[in-house]
């Protein structure tokens, strides 16, 4: 008898992302059901799975994986997705806390835009001109012209597996100043080994190395699927209050079997 599973499918800014109910953990955790799962002709197709589950000091717990079938760190838009579904599950009213795996996030939701705040971050490497950071995922940051022509497969696949990341893996993400408001992104993310319609930890690490030392609150992040904003202050070397905010719907829903 073949097992079938209730799931729904969200995106966020063209992110998007297979969302199950977990919270009676019968889910099986397998890497290949998962990858199958985020097939995009032999499954339900996204650029990643994520559970909400139960948990004891928060409203609920987001638990990540990325196409390739592997849990992963922190995902932006796939946070904002998951608040959104919380929402429609009745689970919160319109502010809520989650823990994920980089620890405890506040967020709110209005008229189907989330607003989520991310992890402090205190630190961002500075290489041959380019920038290193971690928003809750580790992020590569570097400024290009006319980013809607560049060749982002081929550049972050080759950054990706480069010696310094080829181990552990890192997003990278190719931004272009469009004016002192707003910035246009596009990102080749970890995990999914290709480029993706939006990342929001991505957006968020942009954001961070753009709003450096300007003494500006917030900075509008163009993605190829829609349109994210990032707020932060800055605190000597130290970014704290980072909220990532922009839409996240809910695309369909079904059963499957597994
Ligand atoms: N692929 C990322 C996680 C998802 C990031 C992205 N989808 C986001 O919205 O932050 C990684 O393994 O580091």
């Amino acid at each position: 008898m073949q097992n079938t599973i209730d799931f729904f499918k969200y995106q966020g800014t063209g992110n998007d992302f297979v969302m199950i109910d977990n919270r009676d953990l019968q889910f099986p955790k397998e890497r290949e059901i998962i990858e199958n799962l985020c097939d995009r002709r032999f499954g339900i197709g996204g650029d990643g799975l994520i559970l909400l589950e139960n948990d004891p000091t928060a409203d609920f717990k987001m638990v990540y994986y990325n196409s390739d079938g592997n849990e992963s760190t922190m995902c932006g838009n796939g946070g904002r997705c998951l608040v959104a579904f919380a929402h429609f599950l009745d689970v919160f009213e319109d502010q809520t806390t989650f823990t994920a795996i980089d620890g405890l996030h506040e967020a709110e939701i209005n008229n189907g835009i989330i607003k989520l705040k991310m992890i402090d971050v205190d630190s961002i490497k500075k290489i041959d001109g380019d920038f290193e950071l971690n928003t809750g995922s580790p992020h590569y940051v570097t400024f290009v012209e006319n980013v809607e022509k560049y060749k982002v497969f081929e550049n972050g696949n080759k950054i990706r597996n480069s010696a310094s990341y080829c181990q552990e893996g890192i997003n990278v993400n190719f931004v272009e100043e469009i004016s002192e408001d707003e910035i246009f992104i596009r990102t080749y993310e970890r995990g999914v080994e290709d480029e993706t319609f939006s990342c929001g930890t991505g957006a968020t690490a942009s954001a961070l190395v753009f709003l450096k030392d300007k003494n500006k609150p917030s900075v509008n992040v163009n993605v190829l699927g829609g349109k994210l904003k990032v707020y932060a202050e800055q605190d000597g070397e130290t970014f704290k209050n980072i909220w990532l905010e922009g839409p996240a719907k809910q695309v369909f829903k079904g059963k499957i079997n597994i």
